[in-house]
């Protein structure tokens, strides 16, 4: 859990706490807590306790209510929008949960609080209209999940083909949003994705991360059935030393997505896939295994891609597009101003440039907002060194 600040102002919320009635008795010593739970349990009527909780849920969905009314006159002190997605404001909704981890005292851990809050933002701002937001379908993908984890259940999901559908969804405006995986704590860089970015004029506004489990399913839900394994080339690479271990020499056939695996491998008991449990739910497969994956902080990280920048947050990343002429000390040209004025470098990866053979594009994430200083004049000395660096977004950094 975060670190407390006690200077923050009373808010409604710690209005509510002071009104909720005398706790269940204080935590006793280790040796004698199950003993003073199960006195506690006694001693405690069931009625009461929910009389207590019904009165607290009441508060709750009247100041829901009340926060629901407040998000309409927002609404309409932005005047009127062209549409849904002028609504939305990421670095608003960052601030909000980041002080909504802050103020967390417990018991509830601060990603259960995030989810909460993050449902009742996506609810208010639905009620202008849901973000349609682009995703890899089909229905079941882990970036299904990133959609929902960053947008809340109000938003409207549209699974699409590929990722490259995706990025042309939200550029023809058929999307308002799209999310896109782009590296793999364990296998590192989604190359497709990057290579959308040279040339999009998309923006990045946001990023995700996202737990993975990988799960090995089938529709009997049987090891010894399993002749051939669907899944996406990541996911199989993922769970690969669990492949090797426990079904060595069973084909292993690439899809175009984990959920895509999944629809395939309901068609024969001797097909299985790998992909996630919500996948499983949605083709009805039985879990034969998992989680599966080799390493155990698997986590994949997305990106938000719109049309148009967003102001700071207060902590941002930014990622960079950088072209650099060949030239002795080209890429410490760039680095340097970056480096003098300490601002910090978490990731750099180069690809060959479209229609410039041996030419390469370096993609840099960097900490801080484009529009605030020390970037914004880090920027500001590499073009005028002469290099091309575009800025494909900035963003507020991932909370939970
Ligand atoms: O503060 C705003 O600008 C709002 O529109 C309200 C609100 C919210 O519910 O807190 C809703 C949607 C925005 O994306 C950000 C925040």
């Amino acid at each position: 859990m975060a670190k407390k600040t006690s200077t923050t102002t009373k808010t409604t919320s710690s209005k509510l706490a002071q009104k909720r009635v005398r706790k269940p008795a204080e935590k006793p010593a280790k040796k004698s807590a199950k003993k003073a739970v199960a006195v506690a349990e006694t001693r405690l009527d069931l009625a009461q306790v929910r009389t207590q909780i019904d009165g607290i849920d009441l508060q709750i969905q009247q100041l829901i209510a009340e926060r629901a009314n407040w998000a309409q006159q927002v609404g309409k002190a932005k005047g009127k929008l062209a549409a849904a997605v002028d609504y939305y404001r990421p670095e608003r909704e960052a601030q909000v949960l980041r002080r909504v981890v802050d103020r967390n005292d417990g018991p509830l851990a601060d990603d259960v609080l995030v989810r909460l809050f993050r449902e009742v933002m996506s609810a208010c701002l639905a009620q202008q209209e849901p973000l349609k937001i682009g995703y890899l379908g089909p229905e079941g993908t882990f970036s299904q999940q990133a959609v929902y984890k960053h947008f809340g259940h109000s938003a409207h999901g549209l699974p699409l083909g590929s990722i490259e559908e995706v990025f042309q969804e939200v550029a023809s405006g058929s999307a308002d949003f799209g999310v896109v995986p782009v590296e793999n704590s364990g296998q590192g860089t989604i190359q497709v994705t990057l290579d959308l970015f040279l040339t999009s004029p998309l923006r990045i506004c946001g990023e995700v991360e996202l737990r993975v489990h990988q799960y090995l399913l089938s529709r009997s839900g049987r090891l010894e059935d399993v002749e051939r394994i669907f899944g996406h080339p990541q996911a199989l690479a993922q769970a690969g030393g669990w492949l090797r271990t426990h079904l060595p020499g069973v084909e292993r056939i690439p899809t175009s997505s984990n959920a895509e695996g999944a629809r395939r491998a309901r068609n024969a008991d001797d097909s299985a896939a790998i992909a996630g449990e919500s996948a499983a739910v949605v083709y009805g497969l039985r879990k034969i295994a998992g989680p599966i994956e080799d390493r155990s902080d698997n986590t994949t990280r997305f990106l938000v891609i719109g049309r148009q920048p967003f102001p700071p947050s207060g902590n941002d990343r930014t990622s960079l597009l950088v072209f650099i002429r060949d030239r002795p000390g080209a890429l410490y040209g760039v680095l340097e101003p970056l480096a003098r004025r300490g601002i910090s470098m978490n990731r750099i990866e180069s690809r060959p440039e479209h229609g410039h053979k041996w030419q390469y594009a370096f993609f840099i994430d960097v900490a801080g907002h484009c529009e605030e200083s020390p970037l914004k004049d880090a920027l500001a000395e590499i073009n005028a060194a002469g290099d091309e660096v575009r800025v494909l977004g900035s963003y507020p950094v991932a909370i939970l």
